[in-house]
């Protein structure tokens, strides 16, 4: 179910550059069904921002109702959520959208591919699938190191791969170039991150199974105003689509034109 929840700020830090890890409080968690899912964010008290912030939900805790969003302080609403203090509520629609499947997975292995503010839903996606079994293995792509977050968390859970465009932490270049140098076995991917690394790695593991989590943008984040509409790959007539907040965020690789 969708509820509209005061949270309450537990935590709210500083990660990286430009990056905040924020927890949360509240009966909203207790309808968290998958992680994948995501929340829809009112920023600042009046109603300029007007649209809230779709954010993924990077983790989650029933028993302690918390959940901890990570979010790139980035333009004028993600800047003004930077300022909230703990102690102080912040107004959260969700949990919305489809999160990713997680089936038994005893003796498989995944490959969790992040982009930059992609990698949070996968921190919480790592537990869900370690718990039902199966092995993980990270590849996690960032512009440089300053932007970077979680490596050790990402470590503690599984084998964990970085690349950054200029080299100042891991491999130099992008996350397909951490799967054609390591290599890293694997039964089946899932991915979030920009559009363009989404549609590279789809096209080089091509013969796999996966699962793609979308950023699109978004207008009330519950299948109403169609401001979030993707074209499937099976579309002849041009009028196949899916609505990304909710029918998704989570697709099977090749469902949706990249
Ligand atoms: C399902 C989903 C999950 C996301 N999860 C995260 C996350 O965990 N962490 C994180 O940092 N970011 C996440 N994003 C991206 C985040 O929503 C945008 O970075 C944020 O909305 C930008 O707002 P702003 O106030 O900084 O920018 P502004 O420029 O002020 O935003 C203006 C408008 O454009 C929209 N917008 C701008 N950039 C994006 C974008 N990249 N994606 C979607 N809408 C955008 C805003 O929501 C707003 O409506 C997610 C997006 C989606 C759709
Ligand atoms: S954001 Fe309104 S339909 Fe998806």
């Amino acid at each position: 179910m969708i509820v509209n929840d005061q949270m309450k700020v537990v935590s709210h830090e500083k990660i990286a550059k430009n990056i905040f890890e924020l927890v949360l409080h509240g009966e909203l968690v207790n309808q968290i069904k998958a992680p994948g899912q995501f929340v829809h964010v009112k920023v600042g008290t009046g109603i300029d921002p007007l649209l809230r912030r779709p954010i993924s939900i990077a983790a989650h805790n029933q028993e302690e109702q918390s959940m901890t969003l990570i979010y790139r302080a980035e333009g004028k609403g993600t800047k003004l959520l930077s300022l909230v203090d703990i102690g102080e509520t912040v107004d959260i629609l969700g949990p919305l959208g489809n999160g990713f499947t997680v089936e038994e997975g005893e003796s498989k292995t995944a490959l969790l591919v992040g982009g930059g503010i992609g990698v949070p839903p996968l921190y919480g996606l790592s537990k869900s699938l370690i718990a039902k079994g199966w092995e993980v293995k990270h590849i996690l792509g960032f512009q440089d190191r300053s932007v970077s977050f979680y490596k050790e968390r990402f470590e503690e859970l599984g084998e964990t791969f970085i690349a950054t465009v200029d080299g100042s932490l891991g491999t130099k270049g992008f996350v397909t170039d951490v799967i054609q140098k390591e290599a890293p076995g694997f039964d089946e991917y899932f991915s979030c991150g920009p559009t363009p690394m989404l549609k590279a790695l789809q096209s080089r593991l091509e013969m796999k199974s996966g699962f793609i989590s979308l950023e699109e943008r978004m207008g009330c984040g519950i299948g109403a105003c169609f401001a979030c509409v993707c074209h499937k790959q099976d579309d002849p007539d041009g009028y196949s689509y899916v609505k990304v907040c909710s029918d998704g965020p989570v697709f099977p690789a090749g469902v949706v034109q990249l």
